[in-house]
């Protein structure tokens, strides 16, 4: 995928429902004034890749499939969803080292396979739902900052493309792992859209200025009451960033 792109074709709308009409009508409705659709386990659990295929259609599609699981089967994962012709997927950088690089190699095979492009192979370092109590609670004791940092890391090392990380660690993510390193964000709340359940948030504007590559954007543009205005006020805020 290309990386010089301008505001609005950074964003990817994540059309988060169970609704195939729904998805098609904000796919269409949103056109040009977004970069891709970014379909995710809400959509495929009810649609599958045939829904997907549907929705995407020839848009620049992100699969966000997050998978987790014993490093076999995730290559077998990933190696399926090639056939939905992604521009970018993603794995949990918490499957470790063997996973990750199983999920490579099964990126590199598949996508010659089904003849596509290599999408870009991103790792979930730490979900922008959860801060550093909700670590603490499930006996992670590294605040969120420094266990995105360890685990971005680990995702160059084992040959990935890049993270999906918060707004709030793509300054240092670019200090450590420079500037080709793909960082596609989520929790992205402009001034004036609710901030419902993400928790390390932060503006469109503040995100690219930090360095995003891609931003993931779903309710502020879904739920708005004219989605693809409020795409094109998001790309006009990002525009003004440095
Ligand atoms: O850490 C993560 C990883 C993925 N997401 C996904 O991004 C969108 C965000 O949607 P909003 O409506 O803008 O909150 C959603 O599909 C998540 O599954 C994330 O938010 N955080």
């Amino acid at each position: 995928m290309q990386n010089s792109r301008t505001a609005h074709e950074r964003i990817f709308v994540a059309l988060d429902t169970l609704d195939f009409g729904r998805a098609e009508e904000l796919a269409r409705a949103l056109g040009d004034s977004v970069g891709g659709v970014k379909l995710g386990k809400e959509f495929f659990t009810a649609h599958g890749p045939e829904g997907v295929r549907g929705v995407a259609g020839g848009k620049p599609l992100f699969l966000d499939l997050k998978f987790h699981d014993i490093p076999n089967t995730v290559a077998g994962a990933v190696r399926a969803a090639m056939h939905m012709r992604p521009v970018m997927l993603n794995v949990h950088a918490s499957g470790g080292r063997a996973m990750m690089e199983a999920a490579a190699l099964a990126a590199r095979e598949g996508a010659e396979d089904a003849g596509i492009e290599r999408p870009w192979l991103l790792a979930v370092t730490v979900l922008t739902s959860l801060d550093d109590a909700d670590l603490e609670s499930v006996g992670q004791r590294t605040p969120a900052s420094d266990q995105v940092r360890r685990l971005a890391a680990l995702t160059a090392d084992s040959g990935l493309d890049g993270v999906v990380c918060s707004p709030r660690e793509i300054a240092a993510l670019r200090r450590d792992l420079g500037p080709d390193f793909k960082l596609v964000v989520p929790g992205i709340r402009p001034a004036w859209a609710a901030g419902g359940d993400q928790k390390r948030a932060a503006t469109p504007r503040d995100a690219l200025e930090a360095g995003a590559d891609v931003l993931v954007i779903g309710r502020p543009i879904t739920a708005a009451d004219d989605p693809a205005a409020a795409a094109r006020r998001i790309a006009h805020e990002m525009s003004a960033a440095a």
